[in-house]
């Protein structure tokens, strides 16, 4: 199928708007089945969620992964991996591979967090390895981009976008690329009290959608906008951003319900790679 062809009919089949969450390490085990089952009520009767207006990603820690992914089975809302292993088997202790995750159920693996990279040392090599092994293993990678410093939204954008293109260009070499979740997150808007501005946001995220709609490998793709992202934010951003990557502010599951009224608001026209 031409490219273009593939591309027109992915962004026809996409919902208009992504909303991933990601648990990190906030939450003990049955307050994570708490928080699951409050989503799993809300997806059950939210329009935006039933009639396909937003889709919904959450990521657990580890030993939560199986019993949220049956908490949420019958929804629409799927479930994925704050990290995988670079490998899909062996010698490689406290990992857990790819395979393993779409074996229990994972459909999203996350990738490149800041986190990551500075806490425990990885850099662009083990993220573009790690998003190879998520896509061999039938996992949409949810590839975290953004600068480390607070710059003007262009030069952002120009970096944001090479380090994009740097790790996919890497990852390329280790098998076939696909739909990825590009989240943009500046790492000085991570847990800090308010996000970056709309106009840093759309100007980095519709340069990343630009980038990506030169990709025919990425075809399908979403450009998602995380970093203290909560309700009122989508508004906010009207067009130009496939949706929100959500920490923090995601942990009442009311601010879930609100950002889900917001992706019906119809301010939203989100362009898809
Ligand atoms: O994974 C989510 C992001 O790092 C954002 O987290 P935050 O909203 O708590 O800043």
């Amino acid at each position: 199928m031409p490219a273009a062809q593939n591309t027109a009919q992915n962004a026809a089949h996409s919902p208009r708007v992504t909303i991933g969450v990601s648990l990190k390490m906030y939450f003990g085990h049955h307050e994570t089945l708490n928080w699951a089952r409050s989503i799993a009520s809300l997806a059950a009767r939210h329009p935006a969620v039933t009639g396909g207006t937003a889709e919904l990603f959450v990521l657990p820690a580890f030993p939560a992964l199986v019993p949220v992914t049956g908490i949420l089975a019958g929804t629409e809302v799927r479930t994925g991996a704050q990290d995988l292993a670079t490998d899909d088997s062996g010698p490689y202790t406290g990992e857990v591979s790819g395979a393993h995750l779409h074996e229990i159920g994972a459909r999203y693996a996350e990738v490149g967090h800041a986190e990551r990279r500075r806490l425990f040392g990885e850099g662009d090599t083990v993220v573009a390895a790690k998003t190879a092994a998520a896509l061999r293993n039938g996992l949409t990678p949810v590839l975290c981009v953004g600068e480390l410093d607070q710059v003007a939204p262009a030069e952002a954008a120009a970096r944001t976008v090479a380090e994009a293109e740097r790790v996919l260009a890497t990852a390329s070499h280790e098998g076939p690329l696909g739909p990825v979740v590009l989240a943009y997150e500046p790492q000085w808007a991570i847990g800090a009290p308010r996000p970056a501005s709309p106009d840093h946001i759309r100007t980095v995220c519709e340069s990343l959608t630009g980038w990506l709609s030169t990709q025919p490998a990425l075809a399908g793709s979403r450009v998602i906008y995380g970093g203290s992202a909560g309700p009122g934010l989508l508004t906010q951003l009207g067009t130009g951003v496939d949706g929100l990557f959500l920490g923090r502010f995601a942990h009442d599951p009311a601010a879930v319900g609100r950002i889900l009224d917001e992706t019906l608001e119809g301010a939203l026209a989100c362009p898809t790679a």
